[in-house]
């Protein structure tokens, strides 16, 4: 994981002067010359031990890309939103006989979302497809690890208290654990709605074309979980929020998920 982050940073187009080839080579991989700010990072130095008490001892990585969708990308998406239509959010809730999860609604989460999932071919769709390669391309993690994108949309006073994105139980499923949340920010919105991580002092304001992407678990350890990533969406105030999930799991979440074992 540190790897990535730090590859991430240190190729990020938008912080380097292309050449017209680079230029070109980007727009032919449908990628944006998106820019890259590190909020918290281990170290400034390459890490070089795997340990889990050096992680601990160190902050995890949050970053946000700019640019990192076009603005017509951003609006696609919130049209894909409709086209597969926003309801209110629901979190996980208790185990089932059949080893399967309730959805809950909760008063912490108020929230509308809808899902572009595979089963009823939102995945399939050509934006879809793009939006998970692009991702997968900057994490170099197969797009097949990635959950359906979850498109949320907060209206004035909407929130979504503090949480953590890690569930617990997927650590003993074929999926494995989320491992990194890379969150899409389709919209800029007038006031309030930024993401808070409390335990780093950190907020980010939402900006349409914005990503930011943080981890879920340990360098050392990708099945543990790093409880210092906790984060919430504070209150709207004014304006419309609209944003996209995309979580990475450890294995590949597609396959196992058609079978219904996620
Ligand atoms: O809307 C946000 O800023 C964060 C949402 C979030 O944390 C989630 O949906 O899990
Ligand atoms: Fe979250």
């Amino acid at each position: 994981m540190n790897k990535m982050f730090e590859r991430i940073v240190a190729t990020a187009p938008g912080n380097r002067t292309l050449t017209d080839a680079e230029r070109k080579e980007l727009a032919a991989d449908n990628m944006t010359e998106y820019t890259v700010t590190v909020h918290s990072r281990p170290s400034d130095e390459p890490s070089t031990e795997i340990s889990v008490v050096v992680d601990k001892s160190l902050p995890p990585w949050v970053i946000t890309f700019d640019n990192f969708l076009l603005p017509e990308e951003c609006d696609a998406l919130i049209a894909l939103g409709y086209k597969y239509e926003y309801k209110r959010s629901q979190d996980v809730g208790a185990a089932k006989f059949d080893g399967s999860h309730e959805g809950v609604q909760s008063t912490r989460r108020t929230s509308e979302n809808a899902w572009c999932s595979d089963h009823h071919g939102c995945r399939k769709e050509e934006l879809a497809v793009k939006i998970h390669e692009r991702m997968s391309k900057v994490m170099g993690i197969p797009p097949e690890n990635s959950e359906d994108l979850q498109m949320l949309k907060y209206e004035k006073g909407q929130f979504y208290r503090t949480h953590h994105d890690y569930i617990p139980h997927q650590k003993d499923r074929q999926c494995g654990p989320r491992i990194l949340t890379f969150f899409l920010y389709l919209s800029d919105v007038e006031e309030g709605g930024g993401t808070n991580f409390p335990q780093l002092n950190i907020t980010v304001m939402p900006k349409k074309g914005r990503a930011l992407l943080w981890p879920s678990t340990l360098n050392a350890d990708p099945m543990v979980k790093d409880g210092r990533t906790s984060h919430q969406a504070m209150d709207v105030i004014e304006g419309t929020k609209f944003a996209t999930n995309g979580w990475v799991h450890m294995y590949d979440y597609v396959t196992p998920q058609k079978k219904g074992c996620n």
